[in-house]
């Protein structure tokens, strides 16, 4: 166990190791949901523009008020209109969003407005600045709004709209490769046969790829042998910007990946201190960025979750940043300790405390697919009922 990577370390190395892999271009930014920003944004202009009217009412100069006063209407404002400035002790019928004419410093809303004979009485004292929102209330000019290595969400398409920007600078999509290897394994939609299984990591990481905004370039089946895990290596080399697979890590005579990519590269780390997922291989092919998953379908998921899911961001552009989690207490308890970092496939209770799934096998998937997220169990730390612990919902992956 002593030759374990412990898991901080091995992020913090695949972190180290890793740079953008893909160039910039400019998109339309009607195009661009979910592409990753490649240049900050910084505002031209002020938003909202010009002090503009909150509500639909009447504007006027508070230092003109007085209890009773019957206000001539001097000008009418819609929204879009060129205002006047507000002549000296009248008022301005406003509505909504149209511009505050000079001299006004305040908006009655016109439900707080009495009309006799065309003209307004405003019962209370207004207040200085009520209704008005100021311009740059939004956004000053020369803010930075968005920061390189964002994704590009619906809220940036409406604020970037909101600073009249129609093209911005992403980045190329990653492209990934995906290896599986494995003799025992068919795709679905063949017939089983003794000794079989279906491929379901293939498909997973496939769809965790495509997920997470990157494209998945080519997916490559080897069988156990040096000389198909080599060539299947080689082809996803040469055609991505970065290449996973899954299986062949471990130690058995059947498992070739850690061999090819020592012919093939520079391996950097092989085998961390974490459950599941303990045979982990990070390694550069020729300039390529590479990550051998085990094969176990639970490791695979979670090894893609906390390290592959974090390389892919960094070579796309993105923040390294691990998703948010969240103290939770549990509802069970557990003496026994491993020298291992855990990531316990867990559901939180109506009583709110986080309970484990009964199937913390490596090989099951089910059980992930039964639970809401992973509770991080450090190595060495007994499980108490009713301590907290950390937890990182799957929404965030
Ligand atoms: N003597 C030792 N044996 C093993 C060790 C060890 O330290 N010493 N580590 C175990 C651990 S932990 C893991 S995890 C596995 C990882 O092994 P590999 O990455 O080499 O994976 P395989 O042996 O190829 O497969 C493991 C398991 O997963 C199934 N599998 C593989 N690929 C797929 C796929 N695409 N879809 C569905 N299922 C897949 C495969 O059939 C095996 O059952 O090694 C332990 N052994
Ligand atoms: O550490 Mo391996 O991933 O479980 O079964």
């Amino acid at each position: 166990m002593s030759t374990l990577l412990s898991f901080d370390d091995a992020l913090e190395e695949i972190k180290q190791k890793a740079s953008v892999r893909v160039a910039d271009h400019s998109i339309g930014l009607s195009n661009s949901i979910g592409r990753v920003l490649s240049q900050d944004i910084v505002a031209e202009i002020f938003v909202p523009p010009h002090d503009n009217s909150a509500m639909d009412g009447y504007a006027l100069t508070i230092e003109d008020w007085q209890a009773g006063k019957q206000f001539t209407v001097s000008q009418r404002i819609a929204a879009g209109q060129v205002t006047q400035p507000l002549t000296s002790g009248t008022c301005a019928r406003i509505f909504t969003g149209a511009s505050i004419p000079a001299g006004a410093n305040t908006v009655v809303m016109q439900e707080n407005v009495q009309l006799i004979n065309g003209k307004a009485i405003f019962d209370e004292q207004p207040k200085q600045g009520n209704n008005i929102r100021p311009k740059g209330q939004d956004i000053k000019a020369g803010q930075t709004v968005i920061k390189a290595g964002d994704k590009i969400t619906s809220m940036h398409i409406g604020l970037l709209s909101s600073l009249g920007i129609t093209d911005i600078s992403v980045y190329a999509p990653l492209r990934v490769g995906i290896l599986t290897t494995g003799d025992e394994l068919i795709p679905a939609g063949e017939q089983l046969q003794a000794g079989q299984i279906f491929n379901s990591n293939g498909p997973m990481l496939s769809a965790l790829v495509t997920q997470a905004g990157h494209e998945v370039t080519r997916c490559l089946h080897a069988k156990d042998t040096l000389e198909e895990t080599e060539t299947a290596l080689r082809t996803l080399m040469l055609s991505c910007d970065v290449v996973l697979s899954s299986g062949g890590v471990s130690v058995g005579e059947e498992d070739h990946v850690k061999g090819v990519l020592e012919k093939l590269g520079t391996v950097h780390l092989w085998k961390i201190a974490i459950k599941p997922g303990k045979p982990l291989v990070h390694a550069t092919l020729e300039g390529v960025p590479f990550l051998g998953l085990p094969g176990n379908p639970s490791s695979t998921l979670v090894t893609y979750h906390w390290f592959a899911r974090l390389l892919l961001s960094i070579c796309s552009g993105q923040k390294a940043e691990l998703p948010q989690s969240y103290l939770v207490d549990v509802g069970f308890n557990r003496s026994k300790t491993i020298q291992r970092d855990e990531f316990l496939r867990v559901s939180i209770g109506e009583d709110g405390l986080a309970y484990a799934h009964p199937q913390q096998s490596s090989g099951a998937l089910l059980a992930a697919c039964e639970s809401q997220g992973y509770l991080h169990i450090k190595a060495n730390t007994p499980i108490e009922y009713g301590c907290s612990y950390s937890f990182y919902p799957f929404s965030g992956f």
